[in-house]
């Protein structure tokens, strides 16, 4: 999981109600959600959205045409109470008795997650991350085609890695404005993670993932993540250390597994 940046004032406002509907649940349609609705979801039910998306498109590959709460909730490693709240914010409630429709459901999450358009990535630092995320070939099939690479080192300049030859540092702006490039990965050195930033902004660049460990500034209109796998790490350290003072006062119920 990412974690962002704060520095553009995030809309996501928590909507009223804390559980998912109950009661009359009207049927799935395929109108565009609300943007004011779009712009009131909550961060973490964005990322579990681009879950539940992989998830569809899978089942849509398989021929599914409907799936039920419980059956997508297990699939996404989600329980199904947050599954019902989350697709609430497109306007899903599913029809009682036969689920979601998998084909509406996914256009519904590609509208609301931006995903009706391709979004070229450049990848700026063609070291071991960059080689690795470069050559990465699941990015494309999802909408994020990596069209640009950038480095420093001279004996990287020209040489294709995953099929695209990497360019100077000194060509992001020039490259990344004649190739449409929306989204700029970041995975150099922190000392020249900024300096790059401000080339992918010159370029045109509307978002950063940022992998080096340094805050970036940027202005007003872009978006910038976070990626800190070490932060990562240590949240689940967290968990390990919580579960093993619980095991002391706790007692295993039922098959002890649990849906995340
Ligand atoms: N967030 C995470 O979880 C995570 C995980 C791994 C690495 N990282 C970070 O990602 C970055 C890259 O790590 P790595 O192991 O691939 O490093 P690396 O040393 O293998 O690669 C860095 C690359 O950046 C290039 N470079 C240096 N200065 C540059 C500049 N000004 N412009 C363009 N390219 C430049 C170098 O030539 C090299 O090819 C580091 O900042 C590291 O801390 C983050």
């Amino acid at each position: 999981m990412v974690a962002r940046r704060g520095r553009r004032n995030g809309a996501e406002v928590k909507l009223d109600a804390d559980n998912a509907p109950t009661a009359e649940m009207p049927a799935v349609t395929g109108a565009a959600p609300d943007p004011v609705r779009v712009k009131a979801i909550p961060e973490a039910a964005v990322a579990r959205l681009a879950v539940y998306l992989r998830v569809l498109s899978a089942m849509a590959e398989q021929g599914a045409t409907t799936v039920a709460s419980e059956e997508l909730s297990a699939a996404a490693g989600v329980n199904s109470a947050k599954l019902r709240k989350d697709l609430s914010y497109l306007g899903s409630y599913g029809t009682r008795g036969v689920g979601y429709e998998v084909q509406v459901l996914v256009g519904q999450i590609e509208r609301t997650l931006g995903l009706t358009r391709q979004h070229k990535v450049a990848v700026v630092g063609i070291g071991n991350l960059g080689h690795a995320l470069a050559n990465y070939g699941g990015f494309p099939g999802r909408g994020f085609p990596v069209e640009a690479l950038f480095d420093v080192d001279a004996d990287l300049i020209g040489v294709p890695v995953g099929g695209i030859p990497v360019s100077h540092l000194e060509d992001i702006p020039a490259v990344c404005a004649e190739r449409g490039i929306s989204i700029g990965v970041i995975a150099t050195p922190p000392t020249a993670a900024q300096s790059v930033c401000d080339r992918l902004v010159a370029g045109g660049v509307q978002c950063i993932l940022n992998f080096a460990p340094v805050v970036l500034q940027v202005p007003e209109q872009i978006e910038v993540r976070k990626v800190d796998l070490a932060v990562e790490l240590q949240i689940l350290s967290f968990h390990v250390a919580r579960r093993a003072e619980e095991t002391n006062s706790s007692h295993p119920v039922g098959n002890g597994m649990v849906v995340r």
